[in-house]
C-alpha cells in the first residue's frame, strides 16, 4: 500500500492524523515509556529517526525531561525489475554520535510508524540494546518495535499532519 494507490478512493483506507491527535498519541507513548529506562527508570538519550520520528521525539523528550536528543537518517530504496520482484532496501545517510550510542543501552529510538519493518530492522542491527518505540504500527513491522500506541491494518495508509493541508471536499453523495 502506497499513498498514491490508484485503486483506492480518497476516503477509504486512509488514516488521517491531525496535529492534535499526533500530540495526544505521542504523549500516550511517553506515558508508557516513563520510568522504563535502565538507569533508575531514566533514559540516557532519545534518537529520532528522521524525518517522521522528529515530531514525536520532541514531544516525548519534553514529557520525559530528556535533554540529549540526536538523529539517525535512514533512506529506503526500491530496487528490482518488475513490480513482483521489487525489493526495498534501507541505508543510513547520517548516524548519531558514536560515543553516545554504544550498543544502544539506555537509548530510546523513536519513529512515527513502523510499516514493513525495514527501517527499524536496519537500526536494530546497529543498536541491538536500544529500546524501539513508534506511535503507530502495522502488523508486518510489529516484531521490530518494543512499544507502540496504535495498531493500523497493513492496507491502510497513514497520512501525517505535515503531509496534509486543509481543503474543500465534495460531500460523498455529491451536490445538486
Ligand atoms: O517500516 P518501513 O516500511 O521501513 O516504513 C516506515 C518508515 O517509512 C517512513 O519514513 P520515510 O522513509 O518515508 O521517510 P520520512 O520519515 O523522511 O518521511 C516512516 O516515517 C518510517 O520511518
Ligand atoms: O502509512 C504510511 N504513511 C506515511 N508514510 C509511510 N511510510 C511507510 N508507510 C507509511
Ligand atoms: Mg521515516
Amino acid at each position: 500500500m502506497t499513498a498514491k494507490d490508484p485503486n483506492r478512493l480518497p476516503h477509504e483506507k486512509g488514516f488521517h492524523i491531525s496535529w492534535d491527535q499526533m500530540h495526544r498519541d505521542s504523549r500516550a507513548l511517553a506515558w508508557r515509556l516513563d520510568g522504563r529506562g535502565p538507569d533508575d527508570g531514566a533514559w540516557r538519550a532519545i534518537v529520532a529517526i528522521t524525518r517522521g520520528g522528529m515530531a514525536p521525539a520532541m514531544i516525548i523528550a519534553r514529557e520525559l525531561d530528556v535533554r540529549t536528543v540526536d538523529t539517525i537518517s535512514v533512506k529506503s530504496y526500491h530496487s528490482g525489475g518488475g513490480k513482483a520482484d521489487q525489493r526495498s532496501e534501507a541505508k543510513v545517510l547520517k548516524s548519531p554520535d558514536k560515543e553516545l550510542m554504544g550498543d544502544g543501552t539506555g537509548i530510546l529510538i523513536i519513529d512515527d510508524l513502523v510499516d514493513s519493518g525495514k527501517t527499524l530492522e536496519l537500526v536494530r542491527e546497529l543498536y541491538p540494546n536500544a529500546h524501539f518505540a513508534t506511535v503507530y504500527a502495522k502488523p508486518k513491522g510489529e516484531p521490530m518495535v518494543d512499544t507502540f500506541i496504535t495498531g493500523v491494518s497493513q492496507d491502510t495508509w497513514i497520512f501525517f499532519p505535515w503531509d496534509m493541508a486543509l481543503q474543500y471536499v465534495e460531500p460523498y453523495r455529491g451536490t445538486d
